[in-house]
């Protein structure tokens, strides 16, 4: 799993072979310490250089190992190895150096990389922390402040920036490789002392019990509740005020904190998971391995309003020419105006120039003809969606994709207006369309595989996560947001109040509780689907009671609170008091608090002491019954569709792995008891009757997740 060459005649060359990112697997870990004795020994050998195949040099430890008992070679000595050595080795750096691979390359004396090559230390998004000597290396080598943020935060830095930084040495376009054999050659005899970064002084500021104070608490903040980030932020500490071997030894007992953690093995379930997606099938055999995506350079949205403009930055982001389309020249220009300035202010942030000239705008559809796939994003309203498709059935050309950016209407509805049924697929982009990462590409009864895929590759194209779901009211995402929404409302009816909730849902690791997405959202976009399904407004049953409609308890509290005009943040009021309209900062409202008195007084309901626990398995195991049914149903393909569903667009802690993974977690049987035991206290609300999946679930024994497809009523998706 290394090769070993001898070039140059003096040059040992190690090549990683572990395709496709020369993991470092056991073999791996065996192959470089057998290859490095064997060049330290060879007298013939001045110097070495390190390579992976395939123009990847290393993607880090291999992650399928982490849950398996350990064999081969432990990373810290084997790095330890090359470091000691007394001849010089370069590292070749091209594609990537992530985790364990960029620890390999730290413990190299030098490193070159090619101008596309990436590295970094992303442990932390695997609830780790580098334990290979990468938070006592990094720190010594470029300086206490940026390694605290390279370490906590993980994120990926380009060859450019590991320049400036110090991380590499030198960067080229040429081949790295020749590069470092040609490096290698010339540094043979310099001294190697200095290079070795366990010698080294970690470069401090003047006040570093302040900075590694600052960094705690901010890291805290980001972290809520997740524990990497703040070992990573004690071991690079370490790096600062202890001896290098006193702080790899603080480095491993943190690690040993992290190794075998719920939240590690859920943050290595979200990383396969998120891959896992990516790999669709549908039941009629098509899937992502034999179903080609067609290219698509002209791309349109009609609709310029928050998700339209959301979804046009994205394209144009993602380098795609946009033609914008609205109703009338009035809102064009506004939209115009909007969508520039996000250009801008993205382009300023990150130091680019604004690729405004690949945007277009008009009023006239007739300049759809030459358009390769459309988004419509229009008001979130049937009928006039219909019309809207109509249209542009018969405006565009004949094999344009026609998409919908709808939340949660009928697909299928859609389609058949239109002349080319099998053309059109849900794109539901979520808000921010040019920050969020989740796309819901929804699969209508007779959308075409092609059609699916060219959607599904648009997302990728546009930085996404792309999940296929089926069709149905809500798809995936927001049918299971229905029950958790009912539970937070049903909760303060019986005595709670918004903070109550919002903290336990906080507290849990939602970066908002319900009430503050709700204000933040605007009460009124549920209270228009609400007064269209009949749940209030003029269209409301007479015959039913307040708290009930169509059969079921219902809880009126979000529509009178809209009645009373508190729209949420856009107007300053909603379940909280915001400093100004369009304000952030949320302060509990005692009118509020006195409304809910009134209204429980009113409807004769005794308020009770609520507790945070209740709180969070009534909404949150009201949630995840409601995925079991979307699985059952074959809305959803599997578990780990669901799970990036909501790491990606509804802020689910990603160190609690998704609603499904958090079920195992919990374990099945317990979430079934609890359900059980709610629906008996609540037996007016439906969608606390544990779902039959779950049931069959608990009945075999609760098998692991990765078993549940096994288990669905369907033997195929109804993808
Ligand atoms: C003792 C504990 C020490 C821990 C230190 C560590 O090193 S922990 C690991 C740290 N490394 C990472 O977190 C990097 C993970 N990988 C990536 O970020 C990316 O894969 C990549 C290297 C940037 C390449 O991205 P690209 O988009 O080109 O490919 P994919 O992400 O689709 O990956 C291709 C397949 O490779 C699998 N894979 C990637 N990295 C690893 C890994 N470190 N271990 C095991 N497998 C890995 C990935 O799962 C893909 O395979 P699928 O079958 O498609 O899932």
């Amino acid at each position: 799993m290394a090769r070993y060459e001898q070039v140059q005649g003096t040059v040992a060359l190690i090549t990683l072979t572990n395709p496709p990112v020369n993991a470092l697997s056991a073999a791996v870990r065996l192959g470089i310490t057998e290859t490095v004795t064997r060049a330290l020994r060879d007298p013939e050998v001045k110097s070495m250089v390190i390579c992976g195949e395939n123009g990847v040099f290393c993607g880090g430890a291999d992650i399928r190992e982490f849950a398996k008992p350990m064999s081969g070679p432990p990373l810290v000595p084997m790095i330890a190895a090359i470091e000691e050595g007394e001849k010089p080795v370069v590292a070749a750096i091209e594609g990537a150096a992530f985790g364990g691979g960029l620890e390999l390359a730290l413990g190299c004396h030098y490193r070159i990389a090619h101008s596309k090559a990436r590295v970094g230390l992303p442990e932390v998004t695997l609830g780790l922390l580098p334990a290979a000597g990468g938070t006592q290396r990094l720190p010594r080598l470029i300086g206490l402040a940026p390694a605290l943020d390279l370490i906590t935060t993980g994120r990926h830095v380009t060859a450019q920036e590991a320049l400036k930084l110090g991380i590499v040495d030198q960067v080229t376009d040429q081949s790295a490789l020749d590069l470092a054999i040609q490096f290698a050659q010339q540094v043979v005899g310099q001294p190697l002392l200095p290079r070795k970064l366990s010698t080294r002084q970690t470069p401090c500021p003047p006040d570093v019990d302040g900075l590694l104070e600052e960094t705690m608490a901010q890291v805290k903040q980001r972290a809520r509740g997740a524990m990497a980030p703040i070992a990573c932020v004690q071991a690079v500490r370490a790096a600062a005020t202890l001896p290098y071997q006193a702080g790899m030894q603080k480095e491993q007992e943190l690690m040993a904190t992290l190794f075998h953690s719920s939240q590690a093995r859920a943050m290595q379930y979200c990383f396969f998971a998120q891959r896992a997606v990516g790999r669709w099938s549908l039941s009629s055999g098509a899937h992502s391995g034999n179903s080609k995506p067609r290219p698509v350079s002209k791309v349109a949205v009609i609709g310029l309003g928050t998700m339209g403009r959301g979804i046009t930055v994205a394209l144009v982001k993602a380098g795609m020419s946009v033609l914008a389309v609205e109703t009338n020249k009035k809102q064009l220009e506004i939209g115009k105006q909007m969508v520039s300035a996000m250009l801008k202010h993205d382009a300023q942030k990150r130091n680019a120039t604004p690729r405004l000239d690949l945007l277009h705008f008009t009023i006239d559809l007739l300049e759809l003809k030459n358009t390769d796939l459309i988004i419509e994003a229009v008001f979130e309203d049937m009928a006039l969606k219909k019309q809207v498709f109509k249209e542009l059935s018969s405006v565009c050309k004949a094999d344009a994709f026609l998409c919908t950016n709808t939340s949660g209407l009928d697909v299928d509805e859609l389609a058949a207006v239109t002349k080319r049924p099998e053309l059109v697929v849900g794109m539901h982009f979520f808000a921010p369309a040019h920050v969020m990462k989740l796309l819901e590409v929804v699969h209508g009864s007779r959308s075409s595989p092609e059609a699916v895929a060219t959607a599904m590759h648009l997302g990728k194209r546009l930085g996404k996560v792309s999940v296929l779901v089926g069709n149905c009211a809500g798809f995936v995402g927001n049918r299971m947001l229905k029950p958790y929404l009912e539970q937070a409302n049903f909760l303060l009816e019986e005595g709670a109040t918004p903070e109550l909730v919002d903290g336990a849902l906080e507290e849990f690791g939602f970066p908002m509780g319900v009430f503050k997405m709700s204000d933040l959202s605007g009460l009124d976009v549920g209270w228009r689907i609400r007064k269209e399904a009949g749940l209030t407004g003029p269209n409301v049953d007479p015959r039913d009671p307040p708290r009930r409609r169509q059969g079921r308890r219902y809880s009126p509290l979000p529509d009178l609170v809209c009645e009373q005009g508190r729209l949420g943040q856009k107007n300053g009021r909603g379940w909280y008091l915001y400093d100004k309209p369009g304000g952030r900062v949320a302060t509990p409202d005692p009118s509020i608090h006195k409304f809910l008195e009134e209204y429980r007084i009113k409807h004769g309901i005794s308020p009770r002491q609520i507790d945070r626990q209740e709180v969070v398995e009534r909404c949150l195991f009201a949630l995840i019954n409601e995925g079991f049914r979307s699985l059952d149903d074959g809305i959803a393909a599997g578990p780990e569709d669901i799970d990036m569903i909501y790491v990606f667009g509804y802020g689910w802690p990603r160190h609690r792995g998704g609603p499904m993974f958090y079920a195992g977690m919990v374990g099945l049987p317990r979430v079934l008891t609890r359900l059980e035991h709610y629906r008996q206290a609540h037996p007016e609300v439906p969608h606390l009757e544990p779902s039959p999946l779950l049931r069959r679930l608990v009945a075999s024994g609760s098998p692991p997740i990765n078993k549940w497809r096994d288990f669905l009523q369907r033997p195929h998706s109804q993808l």
